[in-house]
């Protein structure tokens, strides 16, 4: 459905994004990977809002390098960039608005049912006349998502979508995002493991561009297997542990002194997988 064949981006002689071949499918496919391994670069490049400097993506059949056909892509996806830079004086219902403008939703009036339904499903209905700069930072993320979720798009893109809710929203915007993955394609880049394992059916894991990790969100916490520990001293030597709740130690890596093994979660997997990067 969406093919990305040898996506290469450079800036300033580094790659962005080296060499990345994926496919994706309907469903929710999160993308996890450290502060610059390429999630936003890849996102921007299916959004068609940036060009790769050599492989290709398409899309439904549809290349946007063609610019007609990039036309045609556009009609079919909806974007949550990560600083969407919204206008601070418009009111929510009129920001949504103009994107739906933008987007050739041209009949008023099915326009402005459509705005209504997507502030709808980010509960932002009792905003709609509120002006963006009073509504605050996980209204904003909402408002967001609603003008992606515009004309039912086919492709979804969303960029770390859930920074700034609370865990009640967290919860309701897992609920809607894994409802429109039944029937579409998500992608999601998030730095919350609680989010691939809770919502996610795939998650590719980026480092340095490339794709280090494709799996199920169980696969990544197996990455972990037998090397998740509990402890009442400290570990001497490993850097990856943390004092938990009841006192204990976690640990991850080779077995402490008198440690009991514990059951890998995604994060565990994740933090394995790139070990001593994340660790410092
Ligand atoms: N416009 C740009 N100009 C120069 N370098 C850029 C630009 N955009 C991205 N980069 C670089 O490309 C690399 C990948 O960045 P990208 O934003 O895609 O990473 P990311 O995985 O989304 O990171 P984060 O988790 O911090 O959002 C980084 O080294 C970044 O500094």
């Amino acid at each position: 459905m969406i093919q990305i064949n040898g996506l290469t981006k450079t800036y300033g002689g580094r790659p962005a994004l080296d060499h990345l071949d994926l496919t994706l499918r309907t469903g929710v496919t999160g993308l996890l990977g450290p502060n610059g391994a390429g999630k936003t670069t890849l996102l921007r490049c299916l959004a068609t809002t940036l060009a790769p400097d050599s492989g290709s993506v398409t899309a439904f059949g549809l290349d946007p390098a063609s610019p007609s056909q990039r036309t045609a892509l556009r009609r079919r996806l909806g974007y949550l960039p990560q600083d969407p830079g919204f206008y601070p004086h418009f009111t929510a219902f009129d920001l949504v608005d103009y994107v739906a403008i933008l987007k050739e939703l041209t009949d008023r009036e099915h326009r402005h049912a459509e705005v209504r339904r997507v502030l709808a499903e980010v509960d932002l209905t009792g905003q709609a006349r509120t002006k963006v700069r009073k509504l605050s930072g996980g209204m904003r993320q909402r408002l967001a998502l609603a003008q992606a979720l515009l004309g039912e798009p086919d492709l979804l893109i969303l960029d770390e979508p859930t920074v700034g809710l609370d865990p009640e929203q967290r919860m309701s915007f897992r609920a809607l995002v894994s409802r429109l993955g039944e029937s579409r394609a998500v992608v999601l880049s998030t730095h919350q493991t609680e989010d691939v394992a809770a919502l996610c059916e795939r998650v590719i894991v980026l480092r340095g561009g490339r794709a280090v990790f494709d799996g199920t969100p169980g696969e990544l916490a197996r990455v972990a297997d037998g090397q998740v520990w509990l402890s009442a001293e400290a570990p001497a030597t490993s850097r990856m542990f943390w004092r938990t709740a009841d006192g204990r130690y976690r640990t991850l890596g080779d077995r402490p002194p008198a440690a009991e093994q514990a059951t890998p979660g995604v994060e565990d997997g994740y933090l394995m997988l790139l070990g001593e990067e994340v660790a410092a």
